[in-house]
């Protein structure tokens, strides 16, 4: 969810443009413009770096003043389950999994209220295993050696894990399965000369020591690609292209200094793109200067973050828990992923609990107090 501030800028930007336009917009939510916002306050909420939860709450959109303002609709059916052509012991079996999963996303379903453990069906668990993340890849890419050179087949399957250090290994580990060269593409990394003390950073800081940083949302110095691999973008390249933050493509040429790729998901499906390498820089850092990193704005997505599987429709989803999940709708947002139950398998590695059924589901549910349906405003999609 975006920061209830980007909401507040359009409102403040749109009454400042349309004040000589149309009477009185200078006092009306967003210059009097009808605005539409799309959302689910059980999914994951604004990203604030070592927050507490009373900052995560405050920077959601309904603690903004513009919220009263606001009229909610709720949708009624879950279409990502659907399927209009299914018997009705079919349709049963789907509306009880979407009611558990609603269940889990309002936090009304817990095993240890006190300690926010919810218990999983065993079916959807692997509970013994020799080498947890070889077991998850297994489940999720059991053919992959038959099946990788088909797009469709990384279109609909991806793991799912709370951080990105265990996604780029686990990324890491099932690149190392294609039988293909790697191509490495090394970043240009520098020092935004804007920022404080330049005269002293080349000293401070050289190139090495940039090179070694990791920024979450920004590419590392060092990614290796082979053609045929899954790549997710970054950036936004060209939305009216489909080239937006988040969509996935098959790698299938790799130049020297661009690369070419086919795109899965989003809009223009199938269609062959360049990407080129572009600046990036870290929106959060704890440094006291603005790294430029020029590198692909792209990274492999065999795995992904909780965080960056949000809106994306998958038939296999493995959620690979090596801890716990810690915040709020993440469990709901990994779980909610999938088209098919079937299609979900969840392992617990966290040797902190002892039984495997049990995870951690973390509910704000002060977030829900502000948002209270207009008695008219069930619609169907
Ligand atoms: N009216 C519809 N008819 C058929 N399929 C639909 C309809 N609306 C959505 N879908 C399908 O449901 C899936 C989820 O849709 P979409 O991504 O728009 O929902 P969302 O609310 O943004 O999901 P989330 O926020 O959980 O990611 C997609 O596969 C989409 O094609």
């Amino acid at each position: 969810m975006a920061h209830k501030y980007c909401f507040e800028a359009l409102d403040r930007s749109l009454r400042d443009i349309l004040k000589d336009k149309y009477e009185d917009s200078i006092n009306k939510p967003f210059g009097g413009l009808t605005v539409v916002c799309g959302g689910d306050f059980r999914q994951i909420l604004p990203v604030i770096p070592k927050s507490t939860k009373a900052d995560i709450i405050d920077a959601s959109l309904n603690s903004s003043y513009l919220w009263p303002s606001f009229q909610v609709y709720e949708l009624t059916q879950n279409m990502r389950l659907f399927n209009p052509n299914m018997s009705s012991t079919e349709a049963a079996k789907i509306a009880s999994f979407d009611e558990w999963l609603l269940q889990i996303g309002n936090g009304s379903l817990y095993d240890d209220k006190e300690k926010e453990l919810i218990r999983l069906p065993a079916d959807l668990c692997i509970t013994s295993y020799e080498d947890p993340m070889k077991s998850i890849i297994q489940a999720i890419y059991s053919t992959f050696l038959q099946s990788y050179s088909d797009p469709t087949y990384f279109k609909e399957r991806a793991i799912l894990t709370p951080t990105n250090d265990m996604v780029h290994e686990l990324n890491e580990m099932i690149m190392d399965i294609i039988p293909a060269e790697a191509r490495t593409y090394l970043s240009s990394d520098g020092i935004c000369k804007a920022s404080f003390k330049t005269d002293q950073n080349d000293l401070l800081y050289p190139t090495e020591f940039l090179n070694n940083l990791k920024f979450s949302g920004v590419p590392n110095h060092n990614i290796q690609l082979k053609v045929g691999a899954p790549i997710m973008l970054l950036r936004n390249l060209n939305q009216g292209d489909g080239l937006c933050n988040g969509t996935r493509l098959i790698v299938t040429n790799l130049g020297k200094w661009s690369i070419r790729a086919d795109i899965i998901s989003g809009k223009n499906i199938g269609t062959n793109v360049t990407i080129p390498r572009i600046i990036m820089s870290p929106n959060e850092s704890r440094w006291p200067f603005k790294l430029n990193r020029r590198q692909l704005p792209v990274t492999t997505c065999f795995a992904m973050t909780i965080n960056k599987s949000q809106g994306q429709s998958l038939k296999h989803v493995g959620l690979f828990l090596h801890k716990q999940l810690f915040t709020h709708g993440q469990a709901y947002v990994a779980m909610s992923r999938v088209t098919t139950r079937e299609g979900l398998t969840i392992i617990n590695a966290d040797d902190e609990v002892e039984d495997k059924t049990l995870i951690k589901n973390i509910v704000y549910r002060e977030i829900f107090q502000t948002i209270l349906p207009s008695t008219q405003s069930s619609v169907q999609p």
